[in-house]
Formats: structure tokens, sequence, C-alpha cells
């Protein structure tokens, strides 16, 4: 079984579907498209949901657009600072795109 956790002030956001990617560093996205993910929280390890990956896709930081910051229901400047305050030393990301499993 595979998991993934996210911060709890996500959980809203992903379960009503306005949140559908997540940005991550390369030790977090042993994944591929297909699979199914179980989903907890960071904080308490409370799981919330299913998620299906639908694709991973490499990404530099600088490349990302405003079209990522929408699928994660943000700005853009708002994800890049979020991004650099969670991985303070990496330019070289995943985007793993997916869907709720119902
Ligand atoms: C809990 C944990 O282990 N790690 C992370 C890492 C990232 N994220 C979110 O993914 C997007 C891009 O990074 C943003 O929405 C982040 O806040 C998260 O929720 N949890």
């Amino acid at each position: 079984m595979q998991k993934i956790t996210f911060f709890k002030r996500f959980v809203d956001d992903i379960l009503a579907e306005r949140k559908t990617i997540t940005i991550r560093d390369a030790s977090e996205a042993n994944v591929s498209a297909g699979d199914i993910l179980e989903v907890s929280t960071l904080e308490e390890g409370r799981w919330f949901c299913r998620l299906q990956v639908l694709s991973l896709t490499p990404v530099n930081l600088e490349d990302l657009t405003p079209l990522h910051a929408a699928q994660e229901n943000m700005g853009l400047p708002e994800l890049k600072q979020l991004i650099r305050e969670i991985y303070p030393q990496q330019d070289y990301f995943y985007v793993i795109h997916f869907v709720l499993v119902k």
C-alpha cells in the first residue's frame, strides 16, 4: 500500500477537488500513473481519502506557471513561497497530478 501525507490545512481543498496537484521533491515522488495512494495528514496521521495518480511530471521551481498555482488553488507567488519554505535547498521537483477516488 502506498501512502502520502499532506499538511492538514489542505484537507478541505483536496476533498472538494479544488487542489488536484502536489509538488514534491524526488524523495517524495516515488509514484507512477495509476497508483492509488492512501492519504493522511502529516500532523496527526489522520487518514482522509484515497487519491489516484494521473501523472508525474518533473518541473523546475522557476518554471512553475499560474496553471500550476490554479491546480493548487492558490496564486503563483504564494505557491513559490510555500515551496521555498518546505524545500529551502531544492530547485528541482515533480508535479503529482491526482484525482480523488470516490
Ligand atoms: C506533509 C508532507 O510530508 N509534505 C508536504 C509537501 C507539500 N505539500 C503541499 O504540496 C504542494 C506543493 O508542495 C503545496 O500545496 C504544499 O503545501 C504538503 O501538503 N505536504
